[in-house]
């Protein structure tokens, strides 16, 4: 059976009543999700690989994702740093930087440089939200990204990469395929052409919404945030 994936339209659609009817605030959603993502970081990349984990953020909610697992990475044990060059003035973002300053946590200015020093690299740039090429300033972090010799993983998007269709055809994100994938809620359709480890996370979905939105909640063993997942969508 194929792997059922919600697309860019329905994934806006569940992420709003989620946050209507289903009465969850963003900064509850961002906190569960951030923690999947901190939590498969640990999984492909313990710290024994090497503590340096460079986090890209992106201006939206993807990007709050990553602010949120630095901040868990940094509680592991890891040493996180941030490139986030489009800040917004929401308060939320503003309070997720406060925190990961007050854990001294570094922002960096220059992406290509500080990769030459980081042990993993997570893709937090563009999510469910992304459409159009690339804008700056993230082209050449998505090249760089591309030809990185660390693991590269991607939270819910591969940043660049159209989320129904997949990798652009030609241009910024041709190239780039990251190593691991962490869909959250439930996979996007572009995951038919993502070759990577591939995870599920985001543990907040009643029975009932995915249902309603035809995919499976997937089976959460124990404590974990989340599920590694063959390409049929099987646990691994
Ligand atoms: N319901 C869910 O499953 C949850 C989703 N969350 C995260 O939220 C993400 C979606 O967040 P958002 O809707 O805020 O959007 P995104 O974070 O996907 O991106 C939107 C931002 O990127 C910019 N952008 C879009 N296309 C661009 C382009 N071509 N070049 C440059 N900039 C571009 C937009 O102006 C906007 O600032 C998900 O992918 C997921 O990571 C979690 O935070 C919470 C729970
Ligand atoms: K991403």
């Amino acid at each position: 059976m194929a792997i059922k994936t919600l697309s860019a339209k329905a994934a806006a659609a569940l992420d709003r009543e989620l946050m209507s009817t289903g009465a969850f605030s963003i900064d509850q959603l961002m906190e569960l999700a951030g923690l999947s993502v901190s939590q498969v970081v640990h999984r492909v990349h313990p710290l024994s690989k090497g503590p340096r984990v460079l986090v890209a953020v992106g201006p939206g909610n993807n990007g709050g994702d990553g602010l949120v697992a630095a901040r868990h990475l940094r509680h592991y044990g890891y040493e996180p740093g941030i490139y986030y060059p489009k800040r917004p003035k929401n308060e939320l973002y503003q309070r997720l930087t406060k925190q990961l300053e007050d854990l001294e946590v570094p922002f960096v200015d220059d992406f290509p440089a500080a990769l030459q020093s980081a042990d993993h690299v997570v893709d937090a740039i563009f999510g469910f939200s992304f459409s159009g090429e690339v804008r700056e300033p993230f082209p050449a972090v998505i090249n760089a990204m591309a030809e990185a010799k660390v693991p590269v993983t991607s939270v819910d998007v591969p940043s660049s990469w159209d989320v129904d269709e997949g990798p652009p055809k030609s241009g910024v994100g041709s190239n780039f395929h990251p190593d691991v994938l962490v869909s959250l809620t439930a996979p996007k359709p572009l995951v038919k052409h993502f070759k990577g480890r591939h995870f599920i996370g985001g543990r907040f979905v009643a029975p009932a919404i995915a249902k309603k939105y035809d995919f499976e909640v997937p089976p959460y063993q124990g404590i974990d945030q989340i599920v590694e997942v063959d390409r049929d969508g099987h646990k691994l």
